[in-house]
């Protein structure tokens, strides 16, 4: 019975990614030209979300900072998900709708990206932090599924949107960290040349 569930669980999650490859293949290279002519360029990429998205920007944040699977330079990338004297007291004497919008507006400027996560597309503190980026004339890329919600509607012709065709949370969310790691191989290949990390 259970082992039955978890087995439907890995059936779902292979099947999504299958059919979403076909959907998701172009956003996720325009994802990579936005956020490399933003690196190159001195700009940095600013990343949210809540819940497990909110881990998904840490996890972005630390394979850019880092490395991903080559080494290469550094890229600048922030997650404004983790200081929590920032997140306490924005929320506190504020909202938590303005928990990210407030370190957009800090931080952000023309010509950086922020990735924008949410599953439902409705998460009120990132759909405020990209109303805030478009503020600062920067480029948003947004990871939503359940058709993208209200961050579908508000994105520009210039911003990049990858929606997962799913409606639930976690299948959602399995997709993007793929697509994530999608972006960080996307950058390398193009900074470092095509040759396969694991041969
Ligand atoms: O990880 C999960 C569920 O898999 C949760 O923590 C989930 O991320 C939270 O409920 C979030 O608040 C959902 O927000 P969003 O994806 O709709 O923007
Ligand atoms: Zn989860």
């Amino acid at each position: 019975m259970l082992e039955q569930r978890i087995l439907q669980h890995f059936a779902d999650s292979a099947d999504l990614k299958y059919q979403a490859a076909q959907v998701l293949a172009r956003p996720i290279s325009q994802a990579v030209q936005a956020v490399l002519a933003c690196v190159t360029s001195g700009g940095k990429v600013l990343a949210c979300g809540n819940g497990g998205s909110a881990a998904d920007a840490q996890h972005f944040s630390a394979e850019f900072v880092g490395r991903f699977e080559r080494e290469r330079p550094e890229l600048a990338a922030i997650a404004l998900t983790t200081d929590s004297s920032i997140l306490s007291a924005v929320a506190n004497d504020y909202a938590w709708d303005r928990v990210f919008s407030k370190q957009v507006r800090a931080l952000g400027q023309s010509g950086d990206v922020l990735l924008a996560l949410s599953t439902s597309g409705n998460s009120a503190n990132v759909i405020a932090a990209i109303e805030a980026a478009h503020e600062r004339e920067m480029t948003v890329v947004a990871l939503t599924g359940r058709g993208g919600g209200r961050i579908g509607s508000l994105l520009r012709e210039t911003d990049v949107h990858i929606c997962v065709p799913h409606e639930r949370t976690a299948r959602i969310q399995e997709v993007h960290i793929l697509a994530i790691h999608c972006i960080c191989d996307g950058v390398d290949a193009q900074l470092l040349g095509e040759q396969d990390p694991n041969p």
